[in-house]
């Protein structure tokens, strides 16, 4: 096994918040090495996939606030790789009226005064067709959200990296980390040692800490990414201006269901559920739990009749949620050269340029663009393992 010479940033794990923040490093002229465990690209964690949802309709500020400058960070992404990978289609967000969600996102975009459309009962089906309004449901559109071309992003980033001098080894599984003034990292074509270190590891995560000593309440949950026929191709599609939408409550399943319009499959929408079954990552294709799809079946029935409730194509994705479904995005609380981002429980994509951003500038000592507190370790209580 070879020993590698000194680094100044490893990062661990090439999905999208790994390879956003390697390419940070690289910009702030940082000797980097993005380590991942499979040969790349791959479909094996959370940030594969043709599409992502963008959007500031959020009913916590911050996320809002923090979305401004991800959309200023994805545009300079474009124009540095010259490439298209975000379309404004809208989002539709249905919800109870007089729900705390619902009427949370509303304020929150008022607040902040992103451009949105109220679209009142008696007039929805003149502006979206083929969608049924729950009876008391309100609806709105944040006219700023649209689609994120996910596999087309991660190959931009990863590129303008390469292009910035820095270094991703693929096929690199790492097996141990040793924490001190030089983090020294075990991976399975050689140990490497760096002034920094970043952990990126999605739903590897908590295997990750344990080398730390450190332990987080992450989930791993199996996403079951559901697409469904159009009966009449075309008419969800992203060039009839379907947008993407979130229904933040309904009577079939406590969880948002949310769907982006037919684009990558032709005459197939995405439709999924936000949640899923815990798994552990390594055994994803084990869990075979579908009682989401069936929750998906009775709401696209009702509410989606151009739609042919079954799923024509089911992929495969994890998430890894926290408790309160907010980020980890902190340096370890004993060795302050190792940083941590995790836990983007399944909406951290749209984040990932401003992600790669904080976590570089908490690897650097710098002071983090916005206010981290939402996102600390110490929120959870028992957060170092007992052994140190
Ligand atoms: C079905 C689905 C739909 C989603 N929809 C949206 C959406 O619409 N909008 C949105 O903003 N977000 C969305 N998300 C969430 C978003 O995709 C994730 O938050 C994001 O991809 C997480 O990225 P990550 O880099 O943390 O994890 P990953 O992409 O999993 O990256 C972690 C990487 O670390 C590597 N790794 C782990 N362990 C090791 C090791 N020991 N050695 C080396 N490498 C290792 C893994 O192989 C992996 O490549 C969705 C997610 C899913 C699953
Ligand atoms: O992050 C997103 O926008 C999507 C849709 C809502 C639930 C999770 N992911």
């Amino acid at each position: 096994m070879s020993t590698e010479g000194d680094y100044d940033c490893i990062v661990i794990g090439a999905g999208v918040q790994g390879s956003f923040t390697a390419y940070q490093l690289a910009k702030k002229k940082q000797r980097t090495l993005l380590l991942e465990q499979f040969v790349l690209p791959h479909t094996r964690g959370s940030s594969h996939g043709q599409t992502r949802i963008i959007r500031k309709a959020y009913d916590q500020d911050y996320y809002t606030v923090m979305m401004e400058e991800c959309y200023r960070l994805w545009a300079q992404l474009e124009e540095e790789a010259s490439v298209k990978l975000v379309r404004q289609t809208g989002l539709l967000v249905m919800g109870p009226e007089n729900s705390l969600q619902y009427q949370a996102v509303k304020n929150t975009l008022q607040k902040n005064r992103v451009p949105m459309v109220i679209l009142p009962p008696e007039e929805f089906s003149k502006h979206i067709p083929n969608v049924n309004l729950s009876e008391g449901d309100g609806a709105l559109v944040d006219t700023t959200a649209g689609v994120l071309f996910a596999d087309r992003a991660l190959r931009a980033v990863q590129g303008q990296f390469l292009k910035l001098g820095g270094i991703i080894k693929d096929g690199q599984k790492v097996s141990d980390i040793k924490p001190g003034a030089l983090v020294t990292v075990t991976a399975s074509g050689g140990v490497y040692r760096a002034k920094n270190l970043v952990l990126t590891a999605g739903s590897w995560t908590n295997g990750m800490l344990s080398y730390i000593g450190l332990q987080l309440p992450l989930k791993v949950l199996k996403i079951n990414v559901c697409y469904w026929k159009e009966k009449v191709p075309g008419s969800y599609h992203v060039q009839q201006r379907f947008p993407a939408f979130l229904q933040v409550e309904c009577p079939e399943g406590k969880h948002h269901i949310y769907g982006l319009p037919s684009n990558e499959y032709p005459g197939l929408m995405k439709v999924c559920y936000h949640t899923g079954s815990e798994t552990h990552p390594d055994m994803r294709d084990r869990q075979s739990d579908q009682s989401d799809i069936d929750i998906l079946k009775r709401y696209l029935t009702r509410c989606f009749p151009g739609l042919d409730p079954e799923p024509a194509v089911v992929e495969s994705c994890m998430y890894t949620v926290t408790p309160d479904e907010d980020f980890v995005l902190d340096c370890h609380p004993l060795h302050n050269n190792i940083v941590i981002g995790a836990g983007f429980s399944g909406h951290g994509f749209k984040f990932g340029p401003l992600i790669g951003k904080l976590l570089c500038e908490l690897s650097l000592g710098e002071v983090p663009s916005y206010d981290l507190s939402p996102f600390r370790i110490r929120r959870f209580p028992e957060h170092l393992k007992p052994s140190l």
